[in-house]
């Protein structure tokens, strides 16, 4: 099968699992996907891939999903006397939520619309595929395109439904202020821990504070519900008032200019913040 040959550019960035660098691409088709000129490879030592490896086998799983970043493939590098593997991932150029929330502060209420829908599409693809991410959270969900299409990134933490339940050994996975409160109180894992996740996303520090639509409000309410059996699914929420029209509402904001916003808390940079099988 044709190798995807790739030229590694800048870093992009740094995780807890690696480093994430710029490549270029010469092969304008790779296995029927029409590629652009730049891919994103997220690199760690050969000797600690483990991690990588499992994800790169999750995302195949999603790789019809326009709302999952595109994983195609991996392979191994020697560079600077070191063996490398490298994920081979679709290129984000508008960066991570996290970076659009550090430059902007806060969100117009028709863009957070958008990206919440197509979060949630792909959350739904994931939940019912017995997927948790156990990640969610703005440096994970990365914008696409000229369109700044929102995807969700970074399944190094994503275990089964079976694995989830099976999680009742002291074992914490998440990033602390994204946790819900079931995983950080019992380490119990299902699917509501990302919907929490994607609640804290867009939740603002001042949650009663009047800028937010009474829909956008209930929106984060159901989200954020502490009991998970009551906390509303990716597929109801998808049927939420608040994401209906979601195009229109987007047009009629922008001609009218409407000034409704979602602040968002700050994000967290820092990978020493991601826990990772840490005995509690
Ligand atoms: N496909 C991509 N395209 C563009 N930038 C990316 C891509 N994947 C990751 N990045 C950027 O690289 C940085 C590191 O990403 P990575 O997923 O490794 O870690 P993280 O989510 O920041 O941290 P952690 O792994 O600790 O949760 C992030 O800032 C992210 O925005």
């Amino acid at each position: 099968m044709a190798e995807l040959l790739w030229k590694r550019g800048t870093t992009l960035g740094q995780g807890g699992f690696g480093v994430v660098s710029l490549a270029s691409t010469s092969n304008a088709l790779f296995r029927g996907v029409t590629l652009s000129s730049l891919i994103a490879l997220k690199s760690c030592n050969y000797s600690a891939s483990q991690l990588l490896k499992e994800e790169v086998e999750i995302l195949q799983m999603f790789k019809h999903s326009p709302y999952i970043v595109h994983c195609f493939g991996a392979n191994v590098s020697f560079e600077d006397n070191v063996n490398l593997y490298n994920l081979l991932l679709e290129y984000a150029s508008g960066g991570s939520l996290a970076d659009r929330l550090q430059n902007c502060n806060s969100l117009l209420e028709f863009e957070v619309k958008k990206h919440t829908k197509n979060v949630l599409l792909g959350l739904s693809c994931i939940n019912n595929n017995g997927i948790i991410h156990c990640n969610i959270k703005p440096g994970n969900i990365l914008l696409v395109g000229t369109d700044r299409t929102a995807k969700i990134a970074d399944f190094g933490l994503s275990v089964t439904l079976e694995q989830g339940m099976n999680q009742k050994q002291g074992i914490i996975k998440g990033t602390e202020r994204y946790m819900a409160p079931e995983s950080v109180i019992n380490t119990e894992y299902s699917p509501q821990v990302d919907i929490w996740a994607l609640g804290c996303t867009f939740e603002e520090p001042k949650f009663q504070n009047s800028k937010l639509s009474n829909e956008a409000q209930n929106f984060l309410e159901k989200c954020l519900v502490k009991n998970p059996s009551s906390r509303w699914t990716a597929d109801m929420l998808l049927n939420h008032t608040f994401l209906q029209n979601s195009s229109k509402v987007a047009n009629t904001a922008k001609t009218r200019k409407k000034k409704r916003r979602f602040s968002v808390p700050s994000t967290q940079t820092n990978p020493e913040d991601n826990i990772q099988d840490r005995p509690s």
